[in-house]
């Protein structure tokens, strides 16, 4: 087999939400297409990618460096021992020739987008949803039959008030979620907290709502809210400070008992590994959230689990980062804690098999060959708009 065309676009996931640290005005995200010459119900195979919001397009690094990287190697170096497959790993590696350690910027991105068409295309070849394959490769063919989800939104856009975000979390419980997310941080924290208790009023308990900072506080502002939040036994306290200080992490630590959630803003699992080292994440109640499509794919999200085991870490700790179905194959295949989801932003690059409802938390996975992208009708459509 060969790949025949390795196309990429950019799309749009702009909106006019805003969280603590960014607003999502010009907020883009690259899509990749892996067209193979294995043929299926009379056409290719095609694998689609993209990586989840946050960074914005990477479609520079992609053009000069790692797709041809892929075109220009022998294609015979792009397959499994049995010729009849891609091989994810070998792509990894062509893909990260001539790269420096360290820095990892935007090119996990790039890759991160590139590896889940990869991974979709390998599953579809294989004719299994990957799930199943991540399941029989790394989990002894033993899958988890469902995943659990929260509903992540609660933003900040002009003219909202308490009533909408009230309306916002009652609609997610209605379609089926029980665990909501909303953001802090990007007002005072007296009106935070009043956004936070509207929201409890809706949702019942503090185990019902995750709250998110993006990263926007210094060390006393984090402990501050800190000591505010405890009394609401939250589900999570989510990037109180800066992604890469670890320190302010482990200092959050001591000034607060209940479970503190980051990870999504670490792209490599080098920096898992210093996260883990450094941040005094407590393995019996925290939570991680590295997402693979920001984070140089799949391939590199199985050296982050190896870490997290090594440092005594289980893999139902990690609930990913994006909102994406290649996280939720992972979540199901390789034992993860969950995943995010976004009900209503990010569209439509959000949401699951359209045809499976979230049911008491949890979601079922379709059994599509791939990743399931074709169970996803306006996403899909979006992805062949831009790449067909
Ligand atoms: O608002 C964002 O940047 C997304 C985010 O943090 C999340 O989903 O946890
Ligand atoms: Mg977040």
């Amino acid at each position: 087999m060969r790949i025949v065309e390795i196309r990429e676009n950019v799309a749009s996931i702009s909106s006019n939400i805003s969280n603590a640290y960014i607003d999502f005005s010009r907020m883009t995200c690259s899509v990749v297409a892996i067209i193979t010459d294995v043929i299926r119900d009379g056409k290719p195979v095609v694998g689609y990618g993209y990586h989840s919001n946050g960074r914005y397009d990477v479609q520079g690094i992609l053009r000069n460096r790692i797709l041809p990287r892929l075109t220009d190697a022998d294609p015979d170096s792009l397959l499994d021992d049995t010729g009849n497959n891609l091989d994810p790993f070998r792509i990894w590696d062509v893909m990260m020739k001539n790269e420096k350690p360290g820095g990892h910027g935007e090119r996990p991105v790039a890759v991160g987008a590139v590896d889940m068409a990869v991974w979709d295309a390998v599953a579809k070849i294989a004719d299994v949803p990957l799930w199943k394959l991540l399941a029989d490769r790394y989990r002894g063919g033993v899958a988890d039959d469902k995943v659990w989800l929260y509903a992540a939104g609660g933003y900040y856009y002009p003219g909202k008030d308490h009533r909408a975000l009230q309306a916002e979390m009652q609609s997610y419980l209605d379609r089926g979620y029980r665990v909501v997310k909303m953001k802090i941080g990007g007002a005072s924290l007296d009106e935070d907290q009043r956004r936070i208790e509207a929201a409890l009023e809706v949702v019942g308990h503090g185990r019902n709502l995750c709250v998110d900072a993006n990263g926007r506080f210094d060390l006393d502002t984090a402990i501050r809210y800190a000591e505010a939040l405890a009394p609401y036994n939250l589900f999570w306290y989510e990037e109180a400070g800066d992604p890469l200080d670890y320190a302010l992490q482990a200092e959050l630590a001591n000034h607060y008992d209940h479970a503190m959630a980051t990870g999504e803003n670490l792209f490599s699992h080098q920096d898992a590994r210093n996260l883990l080292r450094h941040g005094g994440m407590r393995p019996d109640r925290d939570w991680l959230q590295f997402d693979c499509s920001l984070s140089y794919g799949l391939v590199e999200y199985l050296r982050t689990l190896d870490v997290m085991a090594e440092m005594g870490w289980s893999s139902r700790r990690v609930v990913p980062h994006g909102g994406h179905q290649l996280s939720l194959n992972m979540a199901a295949g390789l034992h993860l804690g969950g995943n995010e989801s976004y009900p209503d932003v990010f569209r439509p690059y959000n949401g699951f098999a359209d045809d499976i409802p979230v049911e008491d938390g949890h979601v079922r996975l379709p059994d599509s060959p791939g990743i399931g992208f074709e169970r996803r009708a306006e996403l899909l459509a979006d992805m062949k708009r831009l790449l067909d």
